[in-house]
């Protein structure tokens, strides 16, 4: 990936880093990358995730789908990081058509999604790394018992990828059901570029070794400098305007396809970096539709926010027919690739005129190499963001809380806190 920091410099936004801040920054940065080294060396929790592009075996992964390969729905059943780096590659670069994804437990969109799909042409990629999560447990329950239904035989149609222990690894092993593990130190945030993710990847027809190798190249790029390093570059820019009062990301793909890495990203971003009240928010928004929306506010809202603008420097187009509509000879000539790179130009500038700080990344196409180096880039961005602020950025605690909770009530346990109630009826 490509990073351009230039409208974040205080030179040209409010809140903005100036350049005398960056070079200290900079010092920064180094030590960080070099306890950020020195984890991936030794292989410790989360940082561990940073060594993928070399110990991810491919091939296994091929070889593990490959029996399901002529299934006409490849159906992933999963939450948070256990569903959305696979959701964000098929998005992308898969045949989405082919792919569904059951990351949540309302019961009419689980309903609606079961009535359009063929059982018995469907493939279940069920997948927890604690092997314990209630909604994944209870989709799982729900699908099985509808393959059933439906004369499927479940277990010739399911594989699963999950930890050591918990109630999905006994599942598996009880049905001798195919199993991928979850590698070590991998949190579930940090795993698309893993068993988690690349198996349904593979399946909806991505180049999972294109997209290893383009996260290789942005893992060789991992230097102890943000000026040299477009991953440390976008996550210290993050952490000065956040330190600075920048504390919203607007993520704004300018391209349909990495609408989910923005839902990827902000997982990532706030899972990780929202601890001890520190942390930036993240938006999610997409390029150009948010322009004719969220972008008002961008421009004239309060000073808190920094945008990042992600776009293509290649992509495949259309070309706009020409016309005789009054007023309209602007577009003669024109295409929908050169409409939206215009319309991207347009909002950086706008942005840029106002004194919002913005921050680019390009990717060279929407390719399996770019789109792994993005991935992989943003978690680098991340954990180094991580080490700048200063918290755990690879455990969830305050995420847990409700996990609990909720386990509470459905036992019968009616002890949470009392909320306040004011009641409009
Ligand atoms: O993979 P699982 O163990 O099922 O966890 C799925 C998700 O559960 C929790 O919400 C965690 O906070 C997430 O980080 C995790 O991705």
């Amino acid at each position: 990936m490509h990073v351009d920091v230039g409208n974040a410099l205080s030179e040209a936004a409010t809140p903005g880093v100036p350049r005398d801040a960056l070079d200290r920054l900079d010092d920064r940065v180094a030590d960080a990358h070099r306890r950020i080294s020195e984890g991936m060396d030794a292989g410790e929790f989360g940082y561990a995730a940073l060594n993928l592009p070399e110990t991810v075996d491919a091939g296994e992964i091929r070889a593990a789908v490959e029996p399901f390969a002529d299934a006409d729905t490849v159906l992933t059943v999963g939450i948070g990081g256990s569903a959305l780096g696979a959701a964000a590659l098929c998005d992308a670069l898969g045949d989405d058509t082919r792919t569904e994804f059951l990351d949540n437990v309302d019961p009419a969109g689980v309903r609606d999604l079961l009535d359009g799909i063929d059982l018995s042409t469907t493939v279940m990629h069920v997948v927890s790394r604690s092997g314990t999560t209630a909604e994944t447990l209870a989709n799982f329950l729900v699908v099985r018992d509808a393959m059933q239904d439906a004369g499927v035989d479940w277990t010739e149609r399911t594989f699963v990828t999950t930890g050591p222990d918990g109630n999905l690894r006994d599942l598996a092993d009880a049905h001798d059901l195919p199993a991928l593990s979850v590698p070590d130190g991998v949190p579930g945030r940090f795993s698309a570029l893993s068993t988690v993710g690349l198996p349904v990847a593979a399946l909806a027809g991505v180049d999972i070794e294109g997209v290893v190798a383009g996260a290789r190249e942005e893992r060789d790029s991992l230097t102890g400098s943000l000026f040299d390093c477009p991953a440390y570059a976008y996550g210290a820019l993050a952490y000065a305007l956040d330190s600075r009062g920048a504390g919203v990301n607007a993520v704004m793909p300018y391209s349909e396809g990495l609408e989910t890495f923005a839902e990827w990203f902000a997982q990532l971003w706030a899972e990780s970096l929202g601890k001890d009240g520190l942390g930036q928010t993240p938006v999610r928004a997409l390029g150009a539709t948010d322009q004719h929306s969220q972008l008002q506010l961008y421009r004239a809202g309060p000073r808190d926010k920094m945008v990042s603008l992600v776009t293509l420097r290649d992509r495949p187009d259309v070309p706009i027919p020409s016309s005789d509509l009054d007023g309209l000879d602007y577009l003669d000539g024109a295409s929908l690739g050169s409409l939206l790179d215009a319309e991207f130009r347009a909002t950086e500038a706008s942005l840029a005129e106002s004194g919002c700080p913005s921050v680019r990344v390009e990717l060279d196409a929407l390719d399996p190499e770019s789109v792994g180096g993005l991935l992989y880039g943003m978690e680098a961005a991340c954990v180094l963001a991580g080490e700048l602020y200063g918290v755990e950025t690879f455990t969830q605690p305050a995420v847990e809380w409700g996990k609990t909770a909720a386990r509470g009530l459905l036992r019968g346990d009616e002890s949470l806190p009392e909320t306040p109630s004011l009641r409009v009826e």
